[in-house]
């Protein structure tokens, strides 16, 4: 095909098509973050850097050609949580979990222990959420949550709803941070969660929120957070956020997440 100088084939049309869809998935990836503003400047600056070339401009295209090589390493460095989460969705994606014929002889690890535990965490939450007791529960599901319990106080007790309720009491030295859950012990508390960049969460949600949100991003746990300003129970898992839930919708929600394949 001609088009005035240009000549296409199909091998360029698949081109441009396999390049828009790799770039529409790319910028759904980062759709809010800060890095999104990086993206739109390297794409600008990509842009000039082709069309200088087209002209012949020897010396800005020499420059920009310059800046886009070393371009490459710094976008693998402002972009590292984005490739991380990739990476991560891959991975997910290629898992037993999400292929349809292997879930059907799979039965999820945590669940079963983590449901009988529930009870405790439900009725924990439903004073905490009275009193106006902010609180940040991560439940573990298949991805490992080593690294965020050793960022806290190792803790392995049964979980009861006053040990619950004692963590996270105002004033206590394990107040501040995450507890984690795993295999139905509380594992650790005081954790530190990692605090999403997104540009999306409301304005009205602190740190707490932020917390949960990034934990995730980057795991599939459920995440209970009690609110202190309002005393608002949401619930976050990496399909969204459910906010100001009842105890009994919080049941449902977290029940049939964790027993989800
Ligand atoms: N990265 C983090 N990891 C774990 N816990 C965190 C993190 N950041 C903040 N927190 C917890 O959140 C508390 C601060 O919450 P902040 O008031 O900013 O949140 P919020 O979302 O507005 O919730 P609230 O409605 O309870 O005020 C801290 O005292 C700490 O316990």
């Amino acid at each position: 095909m001609q088009i005035g100088f240009l000549t296409i084939d199909w091998i360029d049309i698949l081109d441009i098509l396999l390049v828009a869809f790799l770039l529409y998935q790319v910028y759904k990836l980062i759709q809010g973050s800060i890095a999104n503003k990086v993206f739109f400047g390297y794409i600008f600056i990509y842009a000039v850097y082709l069309v200088a070339k087209a002209l012949g401009m020897e010396l800005l295209s020499a420059i920009l050609g310059q800046f886009m090589n070393v371009g490459v390493l710094a976008l693998l460095i402002i972009f590292q949580q984005e490739i991380r989460r990739f990476l991560m969705m891959l991975g997910r994606s290629t898992s037993i979990r999400e292929n349809t014929i292997l879930k059907k002889f799979y039965t999820p690890k945590v669940a079963k222990e983590s449901i009988t535990s529930i009870q405790s965490i439900l009725e924990a939450t439903k004073v905490m959420a009275t009193s106006h007791t902010g609180a940040l529960i991560v439940i573990e599901r298949e991805d490992d949550l080593k690294k965020f319990i050793e960022s806290g106080d190792i803790i392995d007790a049964e979980i009861s709803k006053r040990l619950i309720l004692n963590i996270f009491h105002k004033n206590t030295p394990l107040h501040d941070g995450a507890i984690i859950i795993k295999d139905g012990r509380l594992a650790a508390a005081r954790c530190m969660l990692p605090v999403s960049e997104s540009g999306t969460i409301s304005p009205a949600l602190g740190f707490r929120h932020r917390a949960a949100f990034g934990m995730s991003e980057q795991t599939d746990a459920a995440i209970i957070v009690v609110s202190e300003e309002k005393g608002e129970i949401s619930f976050i898992n990496h399909g969204g956020i459910f906010r100001n839930m009842s105890v009994n919708d919080l049941e449902a929600k977290l029940t049939d997440y964790l027993l989800k394949v």
